[in-house]
């Protein structure tokens, strides 16, 4: 088991308190490409937000890799999620003042656990594997919007986590780049074995998953 969340709620404040996930219970194996799909405002963000570890403030429990996230300290929490967790989103987040392949070698970086020169070696293989090798040097706001979302997968990558959590990851891209972006996400269980959590309103994706979840006004629904 990669991921087991048990009873989460959330609430929110604006001011007054509402409940925005009721109850959500949820297990993720090694290997699975689960899509989350769901009406706006149902509340996928917020789930993934709180799988994601990014969002600790909300009442249940939630284990990755056997570990017990609410255990952990908040700096212990960030090493956690930079070693065992990718994040891919709607919006690529590349540092526009870095090359492509300095944002891809980033995480691994501020990870500190292998050599400059191993961590560029990585990321030059990421980059060839998500067809994008001869970007390398360029400034990444000089790839198009599907160039950029394909140096984010291989930025997830790096730090070669066990979960890739991606929140409408295709969500800016035209159909063709689609294909490919969410191509490269079943790469990435088929042949990496790793486990990939999508939010998505796209059909195409949430039926080509090997599980999708529905969520309803706050719940997965059963
Ligand atoms: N910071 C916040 N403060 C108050 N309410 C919030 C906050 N963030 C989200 N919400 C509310 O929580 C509910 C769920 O929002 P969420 O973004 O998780 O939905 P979603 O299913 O991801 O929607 P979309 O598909 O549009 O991205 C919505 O009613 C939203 O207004």
């Amino acid at each position: 088991m990669i991921l087991e969340g048990t009873h989460i709620n959330k609430y929110f404040y604006d001011p007054d308190k509402h409940q925005v996930l009721k109850d959500n219970s949820l297990q993720i194996s090694e290997g699975e490409l689960v899509s989350i799909y769901g009406e706006s405002g149902s509340g996928k963000s917020t789930l993934l937000y709180i799988l994601s570890t990014l969002d600790t403030d909300f009442e249940g429990q939630l284990f990755i890799q056997g570990q017990d996230i609410k255990k952990l300290d908040s700096t212990a929490l960030t090493d956690f999620r930079n070693k065992h967790i990718g994040f891919v989103y709607q919006f690529h987040y590349l540092l526009p003042e870095f090359n492509v392949l300095q944002n891809v070698m980033l995480p691994a970086l501020k990870l500190r656990e292998k050599s400059r020169v191993a961590i560029q070696q990585d990321a030059l293989a990421l980059l060839d594997e998500v067809g994008i090798a001869e970007y390398a040097h360029r400034p990444s706001y000089k790839l198009s919007g599907g160039q950029q979302q394909r140096v984010a997968i291989a930025r997830a990558l790096i730090n070669d986590p066990t979960l890739i959590i991606a929140d409408e990851p295709t969500g800016n891209l035209d159909q063709k780049n689609t294909d490919i972006v969410f191509k490269l996400l079943q790469n990435i269980t088929e042949n990496r074995g790793k486990t990939v959590l999508i939010a998505t309103h796209n059909p195409k994706i949430y039926k080509n998953s090997t599980r999708t979840i529905e969520m309803i006004d706050g719940s997965i629904r059963l």
